[in-house]
């Protein structure tokens, strides 16, 4: 996908910033510009493409819908509606609808959360319940809180959508399935009969992408509206249930997968935004006789700004790794084969939370770096914090995720110490729990990491058994335990990161030239020093470092901080964001930011005039005493 053809789309760009606009302008904005997008970039993920290239296009989806600067009300089409479709449809149902939604002549998302439930899955109260005479199934929302809330598109856009309901056949309840349901009228987009549609309303971020509500009052659709592949409802009603009552949560599964290069790439746009401005920003005087340095030259700001830079290449080269296991568990399950289904959902529930947490904060923390101007709109910096900060919460709150993840941890570990092996990312839980002596290397430092984690997983579940021996029930005590417990998966999630960071680019460091692969090394010796030194507690506790090892990582870290400023600027070169996607007045490759800010304040309507029509209505009566 070629973003020189993105940005050539006349029209493309917006003349009037979205700030200035109107809620309700703000969305057909965002329509007019999706539409021109598709036109001209009318990209599909092509079933035979290599992992390679899908995972590319993904990428490059992100990095491109970026020039949104909020999201598209197309987003969900292309990240739920389509994958759902390709995952939970039948070989039939796939090519029939698969061809209509590559070709946008119908646009979709995904209904799955509702007003009352988000987490608790298996809480929906939609119904679908099926009828045997008409060989339909009945849609209902049977109170307020069964209504769907908050699927993008869902409010003014989708004229489809992949519901998630509960299966009811001749009173039973036959758990959550996926449901594909035409909402709108394909001519007209009225609400079909017994359908309630409508916006949710004004939010931190995503303000573009139409979140919406829906209601049915008993609509009606035929049978083979449901989505076969995992389970199936034949003529006469019989259930036929699929080998894993999961495999319909496999589109969130794919999701948390894609959020972590999303993050990749949200970390990468706000890091080159604030260090492109922090090498033209001048300020203070720390040297009488000298000029007012770069503010890239002070050492905190280095400290708030290079792991950043250090981030986002850990959670692309994780990212990428991760894409591999989905798409070869993908094959397996496609072949009936489940049993590495448990671990991919295990790591995505520890990726997706450690870096949408990680992200989220130096997110932030990009932004502050930037005084006053990162306080701006124009310096898309807030806007970004926005779209990453919803990560957190949707497609898996990140507590209940590492919750999952704890339970895949605990049950690995308990299997563990009863003689039973260990496998793929788990399997170094079977390994030295102790650290005789500090080891300051990278790999010791990671080895360090998969200790803690180790001790944290084994002391966790102690506490769970010494829990359940006092008499509580096993859900009781889950619950007791589960601040550390998340803990536990935390640590786990940090060891796979670190690790599979390293591991990455040793694999590419052979083909690097040797100057860039110092520059890149240099990195990953700075990330996991960083979190060495933010987890001195853990390596205190569990690693054997002394007070004499920490004053040695701390210098070796402001050592490493001084040898990346240098290459500082070009690494984030190097991100290769155009300035239309990075849509920031600080972020220019030019460096005009004072010229850029003042520009885009003139755009601001106040501007318009030197004197507002409030002066005359109210100021100058009240200034003389007459309101
Ligand atoms: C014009 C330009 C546009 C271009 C756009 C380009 C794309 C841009 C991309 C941007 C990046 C992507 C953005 C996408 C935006 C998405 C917007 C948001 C969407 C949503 O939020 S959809 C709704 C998401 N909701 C959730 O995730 C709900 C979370 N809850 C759950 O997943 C479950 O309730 C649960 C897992 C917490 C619990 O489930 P349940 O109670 O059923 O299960 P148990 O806890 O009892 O566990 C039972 C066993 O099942 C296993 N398990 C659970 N889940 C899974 C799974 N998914 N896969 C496999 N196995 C699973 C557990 O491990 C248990 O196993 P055990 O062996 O018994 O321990
Ligand atoms: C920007 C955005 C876009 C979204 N888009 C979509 C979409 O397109 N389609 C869709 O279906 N949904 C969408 N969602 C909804 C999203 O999936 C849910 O918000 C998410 O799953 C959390 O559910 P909830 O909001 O009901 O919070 P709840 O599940 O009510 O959780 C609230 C809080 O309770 C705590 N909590 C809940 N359960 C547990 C537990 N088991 N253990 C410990 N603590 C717990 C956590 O602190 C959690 O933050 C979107 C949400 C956002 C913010």
């Amino acid at each position: 996908m070629d973003e020189q053809k993105v940005l050539s789309i006349k029209g493309l760009l917006d003349d009037t910033p979205e700030e200035y606009l109107s809620h309700k302008e703000k969305y057909e904005n965002s329509i007019r510009k999706s539409v021109l997008f598709y036109k001209t970039l009318h990209s599909t993920e092509d079933e035979n493409m290599s992992v390679d290239e899908k995972t590319k296009l993904n990428f490059r989806n992100i990095v491109t819908s970026a020039i949104f600067k909020d999201n598209s009300p197309f987003m969900l089409h292309n990240s739920m509606f389509i994958p759902t479709i390709m995952g939970q449809g039948t070989d039939e149902q796939r090519e029939y609808w698969m061809k209509r939604a590559k070709n946008m002549e119908i646009i979709g998302t995904y209904a799955q959360t509702e007003l009352g439930h988000g987490t608790f899955i298996r809480g929906l109260e939609t119904q679908a319940t099926y009828d045997p005479d008409t060989e339909e199934f009945v849609l209902h929302s049977p109170v307020l809180s069964s209504y769907k809330w908050w699927p993008g598109g869902l409010a003014h856009t989708a004229n489809y959508c992949i519901v998630m309901a509960r299966l009811y056949i001749k009173g039973k309840s036959h758990g959550i399935h996926p449901f594909m349901v035409q909402i709108r009228d394909e001519e007209t987009h009225m609400p079909l009969p017994g359908i309630k549609l409508g916006e949710i309303g004004a939010k931190l971020g995503f303000n573009t992408v139409n979140n919406g509500f829906l209601g049915f009052e008993n609509h009606r659709i035929s049978r083979d509206r449901m989505l076969m592949k995992n389970a199936q409802v034949l003529k006469d009603g019989t259930f036929v249930a699929g080998s894993n009552s999961k495999l319909t949560y496999g589109t969130m599964v794919y999701v948390r997968v894609l959020i972590v290069s999303n993050m990749a790439n949200m970390l990468a746009k706000a890091v080159t935004i604030a260090l492109r401005y922090s090498a033209i920003r001048r300020q203070s005087q720390p040297k009488p006789d000298e000029p007012e340095p770069q503010i890239l030259d002070y050492v905190t700001q280095q400290h708030k700004l290079f792991i950043a830079i250090a981030s986002s290449h850990a959670f692309y080269m994780n990212a990428m790794w991760l894409w591999e296991i989905y798409y070869s568990v993908s094959l397996q399950l496609a072949s009936g084969k489940l049993d590495n289904l448990p671990e991919l959902h295990a790591l995505a529930c520890c990726l997706k939370p450690l870096s949408t947490i990680d992200a989220t904060a130096m997110i932030e923390k990009c932004r502050l770096a930037c005084g006053g101007h990162g306080y701006m709109l124009s310096a898309n910096l807030a806007q970004t914090y926005g779209l990453a900060t919803a990560a957190y919460t949707y497609e898996g709150e990140n507590t209940v995720l590492l919750l999952q993840a704890a339970r895949s941890l605990v049950k690995a570990w308990v299997g563990h110490v009863k003689g039973r092996p260990l496998k793929g990312t788990m399997a170094y839980l079977a390994g030295d729990s102790t650290v005789k002596a500090w080891d300051g290397s990278i790999d010791g430092i990671i080895q360090s990491f998969k200790v803690v984690a180790i001790r944290k997983i084994s002391s966790v579940v102690k506490i769970l058994q010494d829990y359940e021996k006092s008499g509580l029930s096993p859900e009781d005590a889950w619950n007791k335990a589960s601040v550390f417990l998340t803990a536990a998966s935390e640590a786990h999630g940090r060891a796979v990161l670190l690790s599979v960071y390293k591991s990455e680019m040793d694999k590419r460091a052979a083909v690097l030239s040797p100057p860039l692969r110092k520059v890149l090394l240099q990195l990953v010796d700075l990330y996991v020093t960083y979190w060495a030194l933010e987890k001195v507690g853990d390596m205190l506790l569990y690693a054997s470092i002394t007070d004499k090892d920490v004053d040695e990582l701390q210098r070796r870290y402001i050592e490493l901080l001084a040898a990346i400023r240098p290459n500082a600027v070009g690494l984030v070169d190097a991100f290769d964001f155009r300035d239309e996607i990075l849509n920031s007045t600080l972020g220019a490759y030019d460096g005009r930011a004072y010229e850029r800010l003042m520009e885009e304040a003139m755009k601001s309507p106040l501007n318009a005039e030197p004197v507002n029509q409030t002066f005359h209505k109210y100021l100058k009566p009240f200034m003389r005493g007459k309101l």
